[in-house]
């Protein structure tokens, strides 16, 4: 008979957690999970107290996740930040003030990293064009946070363009004389983002130093 798997933590608080990405996450864990939803207008600090969860996950906005870090730096409690809007600058100095595991992960799609290896690749042979991040109308924060961190790397500028009924795409533009190479990732389900959510958390319980993370192979 084959053995249960033993699952890293018990109890995750999820700060954002009735929000669009935050209440899939929710919907998936607590079939493993005792989930704490955490929502906007509970102090964060008084409700980290009262459940002590062994794992926070925040998916909030890009308004208040710096305030977020320091209160969970404050409680040492391992973190996973999908929240976007931080600066590759500002992770770089949180992660070297944040002494437990702590990930920032720009974005859960597991096809993501697959994008930046590529990209690097390519930015060795050709001049980088430009960026162009695609998203729904609804998300709050421009540039993407991704793109934050692809341009970071990459040295190049940004476009965004935000539509209706549509979810996620990255592209990068590098041109030769006279053609273009255009790489991208597009997210067609929000459901994608579920496998990087669950790398992340097996990545975390390995108890790593606090940094950027990208789930993938
Ligand atoms: N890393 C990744 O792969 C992904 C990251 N995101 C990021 O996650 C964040 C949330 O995205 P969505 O769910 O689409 O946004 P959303 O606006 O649907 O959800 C955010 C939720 O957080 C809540 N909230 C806002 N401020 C709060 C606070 N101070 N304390 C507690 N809750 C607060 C809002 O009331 C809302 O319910 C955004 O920053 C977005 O860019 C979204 C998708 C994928
Ligand atoms: O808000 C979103 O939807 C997404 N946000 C992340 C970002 O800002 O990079 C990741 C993904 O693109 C979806």
């Amino acid at each position: 008979m084959g053995q249960k798997r033993m699952l890293p933590y018990h109890k995750i608080l999820v700060s954002g957690a009735r929000g669009r990405l935050g209440s899939v996450i929710c919907t998936r864990l607590s079939a493993d999970y005792q989930i704490i939803e955490h929502v906007r207008g509970l102090d964060l600090s008084t409700v980290i107290a009262l459940h002590q969860p062994d794992l926070i996950i925040d998916v909030t906005s890009h308004i208040n996740i710096l305030a977020h870090i320091a209160i969970y730096q404050r409680h040492a409690i391992p973190v996973i930040i999908g929240t976007s809007g931080i600066s590759p600058v500002d992770a770089r100095l949180v992660c070297e003030a944040t002494p437990f595991p702590l990930l920032i992960v720009p974005n859960f799609s597991m096809g993501f990293k697959t994008l930046i290896q590529q990209a690097v690749i390519l930015s060795s042979q050709y001049k980088v064009s430009k960026i162009i991040e695609t998203h729904h109308n609804q998300k709050k924060d421009s540039p993407s946070g991704s793109s934050l961190f692809l341009a970071d790397r990459l040295d190049t500028t940004i476009e965004s363009i935000r539509v209706p009924r549509y979810i996620a795409k990255h592209e990068i533009q590098f041109c030769m004389e006279g053609s273009l190479i255009t790489i991208s990732h597009e997210v067609t389900d929000k459901s994608s983002f579920i496998p990087g959510i669950l790398h992340a958390i097996e990545y975390i319980s390995s108890k790593p130093s606090a940094q950027i993370y990208y789930p993938g192979s």
